[in-house]
């Protein structure tokens, strides 16, 4: 694979709405990097997943997987690059989905091989910046932002999705790790906060050797 030696590239990961996107658009902004944005809008199947979980959760997988695999392929050959979660993460996904009974096992090990197969040709990006909330706050989130299909998700799917986001990073280890915990961080809106949060990240940079100063 063609790969770029003096790159940055970085992920923002958490749970559904502690504000990915968002913080990915102010790298953009304030920082220069180019955008690679999570499919939500032009996925044909998140809205019928979110309807009939055991019906599409397999396929859903496999959808996520193949676009993820293609932004951390085009990610490694950017100078600058951020990406609103990754081919890491959706394993928290499915692990959970397999776990209530919506995935069979037999689906989760096909996609537990395949996705393992295809971590052995990605290029691990420089820093994983994951965002802590509480399941509180991300809900709060969920509903001010308003997508049809998020409404009606139960409670405990959000909990659990939420936990088991916090033991996966407990033992994270592909690529360097950065835990920003946002509950009443508001870098939407606050300038202090948005300062904040982008210092944490420069000098988690600046430690790794990547920038200068
Ligand atoms: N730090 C923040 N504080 C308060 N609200 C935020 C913050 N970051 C994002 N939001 C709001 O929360 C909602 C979810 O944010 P979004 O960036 O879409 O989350 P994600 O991409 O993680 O699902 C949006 O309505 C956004 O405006
Ligand atoms: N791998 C996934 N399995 C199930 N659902 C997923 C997966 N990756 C993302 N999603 C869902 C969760 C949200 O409803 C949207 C987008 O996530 P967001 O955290 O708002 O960027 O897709």
């Amino acid at each position: 694979m063609e790969t770029n030696q003096n790159n940055i590239s970085l992920i923002v990961d958490g749970v559904v709405g502690v504000g990915k996107s968002t913080l990915m658009r102010i790298l953009e902004e304030k920082r220069g990097y180019k955008a690679l944005p999570e499919p939500v809008i032009d996925n044909p199947l998140l809205d019928r997943f979110y309807e009939d979980r055991k019906r599409y959760s397999f396929p859903l997988q496999i959808l996520f997987l193949n676009r993820r695999f293609k932004h951390i392929k085009e990610a490694s050959k950017l100078n600058k690059v951020v990406m609103d979660r990754s081919i890491y993460t959706d394993i928290i996904f499915a692990k959970q989905l397999r776990d209530i009974g919506d995935m069979d096992k037999e689906e989760y090990d096909i996609y537990y091989d395949l996705l393992h197969n295809m971590l052995e040709h990605c290029e691990p990006p420089t820093l994983m910046i994951y965002l802590e909330i509480s399941t509180d706050n991300a809900i709060s989130r969920i509903r001010k932002r308003g997508r049809d299909f998020e409404q009606h998700v139960e409670r405990d799917y959000w909990e659990e999705l939420n936990k088991n986001y916090d033991d996966f990073f407990e033992s994270y280890n592909y690529t360097e790790l950065l835990k920003i915990n946002v509950d009443g961080i508001d870098f939407e809106n606050n300038p202090e906060h948005q300062k904040y949060v982008l210092n944490l990240i420069d000098n988690k940079l600046r430690e790794l050797g990547k920038l200068a100063g």
